[in-house]
């Protein structure tokens, strides 16, 4: 038997960051458009820095790339250029994560990045049939303080937005910080997730559970250190968005061969599959499906890891009832 194409596997992406989409061929244009000097020589110089050594390595990167992102258009645009290549993926579904404080640092006020970011998913919805939303992310670097202003201004929009994330580094930044951020947020009807247990110990995953009170967790991979959260996770249906290649690029694992996937798909936790940061990390989501068929993941239990994805995202019931028929449908002919 040939192995299915799992580009048609349909899917949901929960873990992108949009910035994280930028490809150093855009970066460059709108560097020009905007008139801002990146510091890198040209496309080449920009990708050979791509060989990163753990999170904060590649968040130096990262922050220092997004300063060319000014204006609504160039926000359109980036999501426009993502949501085409998410389509060719089998993204049916996408919640996508953007960091309004690093925003903010550049002169770009919030509402131009909700603008451009909303107008961009409308394309998505009209021109590939994508639904999906925002989760405004918390910088766990920057104040606290900072965290609390970003709520003021976007409690008028909150109904424009799907959820509260929290992201940036970890080690040092425990989620228990911004405990009185997520519950004045959920005040506002946003969902909940954070990323805890990339690279910070398990002990982060439950402060994200019991504390900031998450949906889903972002990585969430250490849990693996955990038996008792583990069976917690699997328990409570708490799904992880976990990020293969990611995590053998920023050596939160070793190597792909050494991903505990499969420890905690057989622990019975709802795992989703998901890029984090395409651009940088050597692939889209089609990628790390294929990196995990890559580990044995057999053809059902690939369609598995794409229903769970939709069962863990924020999609209306009817919305999703549709996308898990077109996975059954999917597993039927492969
Ligand atoms: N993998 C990641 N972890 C934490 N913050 C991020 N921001 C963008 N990508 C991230
Ligand atoms: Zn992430």
């Amino acid at each position: 038997m040939t192995s299915p194409d799992l580009r048609t596997l349909p899917k949901a992406e929960l873990h992108l960051h949009i910035e994280g989409t930028l490809e150093p061929e855009l970066a460059f244009a709108l560097a020009e458009r905007n008139g801002v000097t990146l510091p890198f020589a040209d496309v080449d110089d920009l990708r050979r820095r791509y060989d990163f050594e753990d999170l904060q390595s590649f968040l130096d990167l990262y922050y220092a790339c997004m300063a060319v992102l000014r204006t609504e258009q160039d926000f359109t645009d980036l999501a426009t250029a993502y949501l085409e290549r998410a389509a060719a993926d089998g993204v049916r579904h996408v919640e996508m994560f953007f960091d309004p404080q690093v925003h903010a640092v550049n002169g770009v006020p919030v509402d131009v990045v909700i603008d451009g970011l909303r107008a961009g998913l409308d394309i998505g919805r009209e021109r590939f049939g994508i639904t999906g939303g925002l989760i405004v992310c918390i910088v766990r670097d920057h104040p606290v303080a900072s965290a609390e202003a970003l709520l003021d201004e976007i409690a008028p929009r909150a109904h424009e937005l799907l959820g509260i994330g929290l992201d940036s580094a970890e080690v040092g930044y425990p989620p228990s910080l911004f405990e009185g951020v997520f519950r004045r947020a959920a005040e506002l009807g946003l969902r909940r997730v954070a990323h805890a247990g990339e690279e910070a110990p398990a002990a982060y995953v439950w402060e994200a559970l019991r504390l900031l009170e998450v949906e889903r967790v972002d990585h969430g991979i250490r849990s693996i250190d955990d038996p008792e959260l583990l069976a917690h996770l699997a328990e409570h249906r708490v799904a992880l968005t976990v990020c293969p290649l990611s995590n053998v690029r920023l050596r939160a694992v070793p190597e792909l061969s050494a991903h505990p996937l499969r420890e905690l798909v057989d622990a019975g936790v709802v795992v989703t599959i998901n890029s984090d940061d395409p651009s940088y990390f050597g692939g889209y989501i089609g990628d790390n499906y294929a990196a995990v068929a890559s580990l044995g993941f057999d053809t059902a239990e690939l369609a598995q890891l794409a229903a769970n994805s939709i069962e863990a995202s924020f999609a209306d019931a009817g919305r999703k009832a549709d996308l898990l028929a077109q996975v059954r449908e999917w597993a039927a002919s492969a």
